[in-house]
């Protein structure tokens, strides 16, 4: 039961790069920040007041903080020391799109110590209009907002199947299972991940392989190497938490209550939550997954278990920093290939023209950078 820390390349030069920024989603430190912070989320977005409060209540069972700023904290710390254990020298900053710090405040700090040229990493694994354009938009409005004073942005491709990051989420899979009663054999994996409109996921589709596609490889690569490894079967499947918005849109399906109550229908007696569509513990997981799922679960008198996300773990902290060495490299105008686990290459390193382009059903026609140009 140990983590593979892939062999790191030899590379230890950051530049072009002076800092790398940690850009994410923001969420509440107590509950006089729960409302600001759920209108800016939704901002033109048409989502009702009653979907708000109802969210906010998710926020107030953990007295109005959400773990997903602190988790961003460890991350960076975490990034931070893996640097320099490999003796870089790069400094690593935080910004989020909903709440302190902002990016933009963040990014106009960084331009006054001097930092020219910026990589930086969404805490999203998967590529979507959520996961990716939409953080492109916010990081092309942030530079906007800085006019003359803007430093340069890339962004780290999408990172799902960056071999780290799989591994990771095996191994915390593996963890989660030794605490059933027979540990992995006979039990069912539930992957779980962040249901989207099947608009945005056929925008997600449009270039590459989408969003459902994307989960579906990690899920298949960690499946595969489970069996291998306890020379068991392995029965699975992907399912859906956090859908919102108006009952009749369809979006990604099934709900991973649903789903566990058709398993226990089944005669599934175990299951493992694995949460691969989230890299913290934040509200979604806490919530929808550790209250709902697991009482569904009980209910249905199903043993179930949920894997931590990936987190700090050093794999996948490890697997990023190869990631930004490697793009450094690359922007240095080096061949330096792209490392991968399961059946799907690399994304590019800029997202194609024409990528994630709808929200829900409509073409945002914001203005973006390094990548998802129309
Ligand atoms: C794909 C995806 C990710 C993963 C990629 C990424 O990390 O970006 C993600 C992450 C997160 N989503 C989060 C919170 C929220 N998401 C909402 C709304 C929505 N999310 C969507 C999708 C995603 N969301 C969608 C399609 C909507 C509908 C409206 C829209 O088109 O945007 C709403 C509004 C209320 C509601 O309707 O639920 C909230 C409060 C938090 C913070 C949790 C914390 O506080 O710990 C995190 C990390
Ligand atoms: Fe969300």
């Amino acid at each position: 039961m140990t983590e593979n820390v892939h062999p790191t390349v030899p590379l230890t030069d950051p530049l072009p790069y002076d800092a790398l920024l940690l850009c994410s989603f923001g969420g509440p430190n107590g509950p006089e920040d729960v409302i600001p912070f759920l209108r800016n989320v939704t901002r033109g977005k048409g989502i009702p007041e009653e979907r708000l409060a109802e969210v906010g209540e998710h926020y107030h069972h953990f007295d109005g903080r959400s773990p997903i700023n602190e988790q961003n904290l460890a991350l960076v710390a975490a990034l931070e020391e893996e640097l320099r254990r490999r003796g870089v020298s790069l400094p690593v900053i935080w910004g989020n799109r909903n709440w302190h710090p902002y990016t933009v405040d963040t990014l106009r700090d960084a331009a006054a110590f001097g930092a020219r040229r910026i990589l930086t990493i969404v805490t999203s694994a998967y590529a979507s209009y959520s996961g990716s354009r939409q953080y492109r938009e916010h990081l092309a409005a942030a530079l906007a907002e800085l006019k003359a004073d803007a430093p340069r942005i890339d962004v780290l491709r999408p990172f799902f199947n960056e071999p780290g990051f799989v591994d990771a989420n095996r191994h915390a899979i593996e963890e989660a299972a030794s605490g059933l009663d027979g540990g992995l054999d006979g039990a069912h994996i539930v992957y779980v991940t962040h249901s989207i409109p099947d608009t945005m996921q056929d925008a997600s589709a449009v270039t590459g392989p989408g969003y459902r596609e994307q989960h579906e490889d990690v899920r298949a690569t960690i499946d595969a190497a489970l069996a291998q490894r306890y020379g068991v079967e392995i029965a699975s499947s992907l399912a859906y938490c956090s859908r919102s918005g108006d009952p009749r849109t369809p979006w990604l399906e099934p709900d991973v209550n649903d789903h566990i109550e058709v398993l226990a229908g089944q005669g599934v007696r175990k299951i493992v939550i694995a949460p691969i569509g989230f890299i913290s513990d934040h509200m979604e997981v806490a919530f929808d997954l550790d209250v709902e799922a697991l009482e569904t679960a009980a209910e249905q008198g199903v043993s179930a278990v949920r894997a931590d996300t990936v987190g700090v773990r050093r794999a996948f902290v490890s697997g990023l920093v190869d990631m930004v060495l490697e793009r450094a490299a690359r922007e240095r105008g080096e061949t330096v290939e792209a490392r991968t686990a399961g059946s799907l290459p690399a994304f590019p390193d800029d997202a194609p023209a024409g990528s994630c382009r709808m929200r829900h059903g409509e073409v945002t026609g914001i203005p973006v950078i390094a990548g998802h140009e129309d």
